[in-house]
């Protein structure tokens, strides 16, 4: 009997997978790890998690159910121990940024900061971050900082009711329009005046939805070929956004990429005047590249935190109370609360917001790095050239060894007590936010002044608390979405190439205000 083509072109590919998933199971080097049946013979697993938004979740039950090495992909393997930790990420080491990066990379010269993975251009463009964002540089736009704050404290001292307490207020809105407004004007020297301008809320809206892609496709870069964005432009699904959002950029980036004197520069005027070694200005598409991460990777990520520290702060009244206290005994006016002594000798301050970036680390999710030639050792174990190797911060922040009680919010854990001395410096080898080594966050001081000076400024001027009623439960878990979504005293992350998160909805009161 005759098959007909297409039959034994069904049966080659069948047989071809069965093939693969075989020897995936079987004799690939990863073979002896445990982990989910399905994530060792597809990336799709991963994928379909950070579709979900609890990949950071669903690692933290992967390492309870399976140990401290998880095979979470075909090639891909997780740890979770500190030593790991410094095995994948620190100095030195034997590994570069994965491949994943690439399904980040828009066009051919459209290379980043974030995605570039030869070390050599990394190590040339860091350094010029890192004079970008050095402390000089931060210092000198303090004052442009403040004003943003001002801005955003205007928008929460209205009183609504006859005891001086606003309206409830998003506080993972507010804090996004705020890090979106200083990030632009500190890199670009742009006011966008997001905090303002209701007609630019879609901007927000757009950066949220490209993080998520980005997130799927950084677990199956595969996915990324398939253009998906081709195809929603062509069955015209979210147009609108998106025409909005090109014309926005457009101009945005015509003023920002113009090298006439004069202009407004802003720290980004460093990169986009950098000469590459063969005497050329980088080409247009990898500045765009460029400035976008920078705009992500500057506003979303503080803001996230931002939120967080809203919601522990007013879910934690005897924290709030200390640390209102010590914000209000140590600066005796608002033009006090700057960078400086005063801010830096605010230690329950410090403690609040280490505690809410481990509780709540914003790229909660696996930065993979891939072994290069020759292998390297991640926590004793030998991996082969080409596997992927990574930690995930969520996890190994509630890792239990290194963080007892590790769903509870609590600073004391970050202070100077007598016989605590061990356990701190334990969960400081684990504590990894801003990841670390050569690839670390080139933006940290920036993010700390942020986190630092609206907290406490914040508390200066203003008393706070949870909205009531049903807006009190947004941003929290809840027992019917059960598993690890439960816990009612959480603030939920939604992981994508860094996460995304709601609420919490809080009421303010300027103080010296009767009630
Ligand atoms: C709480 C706030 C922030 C957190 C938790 C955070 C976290 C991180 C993490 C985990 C990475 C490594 C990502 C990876 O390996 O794929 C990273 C990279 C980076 N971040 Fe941040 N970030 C924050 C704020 C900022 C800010 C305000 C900026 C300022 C522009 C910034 C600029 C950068 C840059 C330039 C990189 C790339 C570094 C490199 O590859 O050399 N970040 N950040």
């Amino acid at each position: 009997m005759k098959m007909p083509p297409w039959t034994i072109l069904l049966a080659i590919l069948l047989g071809y997978v069965c093939c693969k998933i075989v020897y995936r199971l079987t004799l690939h080097p990863l073979a002896k790890y445990p982990g989910p049946f399905l994530a060792k013979v597809t990336s799709l697993y991963s994928a379909y998690r950070g579709w979900h938004g609890d990949i950071h979740l669903d690692i933290v039950r992967c390492h309870s159910k399976y140990g401290v090495f998880v095979r979470y992909g075909p090639n891909r393997l997780m740890v979770n121990t500190s030593r790991g930790l410094h095995d994948v990420y620190g100095y030195g080491k034997n590994v570069r940024k994965s491949k994943s990066y690439l399904s980040m990379v828009p066009d051919k010269h459209a290379w980043s900061i974030l995605t570039l993975i030869d070390k050599k251009t990394h190590l040339e463009r860091r350094k010029v971050m890192s004079k970008a964002l050095s402390d000089t540089a931060l210092k000198s736009f303090e004052p442009e900082m403040l004003n943003h704050m001002d801005v955003f404290h205007e928008q929460v001292a209205v009183a609504e009711d006859s005891e001086g307490w606003s309206a409830p207020k998003n506080m993972s809105v507010l804090c996004m329009r705020l890090t979106f407004d200083i990030m632009c004007e500190f890199g670009f020297g742009q006011k966008t005046s997001l905090q303002t301008d209701r007609t630019l809320d879609f901007i927000p809206e757009v950066l949220k939805n490209y993080s998520w892609r980005m997130g799927i496709y950084e677990q199956y870069p595969k996915l990324a070929r398939l253009n998906a964005e081709g195809f929603a432009r062509i069955l015209r699904i979210g147009n609108d956004l998106r025409d909005k959002f090109e014309e926005w950029s457009d101009r945005f980036s015509e003023v920002v990429m113009n090298r006439q004197d004069g202009l407004p520069k802003g720290q980004f005027g460093l990169i986009r005047d950098l000469k590459t070694s063969n005497g050329s200005f980088l080409p247009h598409e990898e500045l765009l590249a460029e400035g976008s991460f920078l705009i992500l990777a500057g506003s979303e990520t503080t803001a996230i935190t931002m939120s967080a520290l809203f919601f522990y702060l007013a879910n934690n009244q005897s924290i709030y109370d200390k640390l209102a206290s010590e914000i209000r005994s140590t600066f005796s006016d608002i033009s006090e609360v700057t960078s400086g002594e005063k801010l830096l000798s605010c230690s329950y301050l410090s403690a609040c917001v280490t505690e809410t970036l481990r509780i709540c680390p914003p790229v909660p999710g696996i930065p993979w790095r891939e072994v290069e030639d020759g292998g390297a050792i991640v926590d004793n174990h030998y991996i082969t050239t080409g596997l992927n190797v990574g930690a995930s911060m969520y996890s190994l922040h509630h890792n239990e060894t290194y963080f007892p009680s590790p769903y509870k919010f609590d600073p004391s854990r970050w202070l100077d007590a007598e016989g605590t001395e061990k356990q701190k410096s334990l969960a400081y080898t684990a504590f990894n936010p801003f990841s670390l080594g050569p690839r670390g966050c080139a933006g940290r001081s920036m993010a700390l002044l942020e986190l630092n000076l609206l907290v406490a400024r914040t508390l200066f001027c203003f008393d706070f608390r949870l909205a009531s009623g049903r807006l009190a439960t947004v941003g929290r878990g809840h027992s019917d979405k059960g598993g690890l979504r439960s816990r009612e005293n959480e603030f939920q992350l939604f992981a994508n190439i860094t996460s995304y998160c709601e609420g919490p909805w809080i009421v303010f009161k300027r103080r010296g205000v009767a009630g």
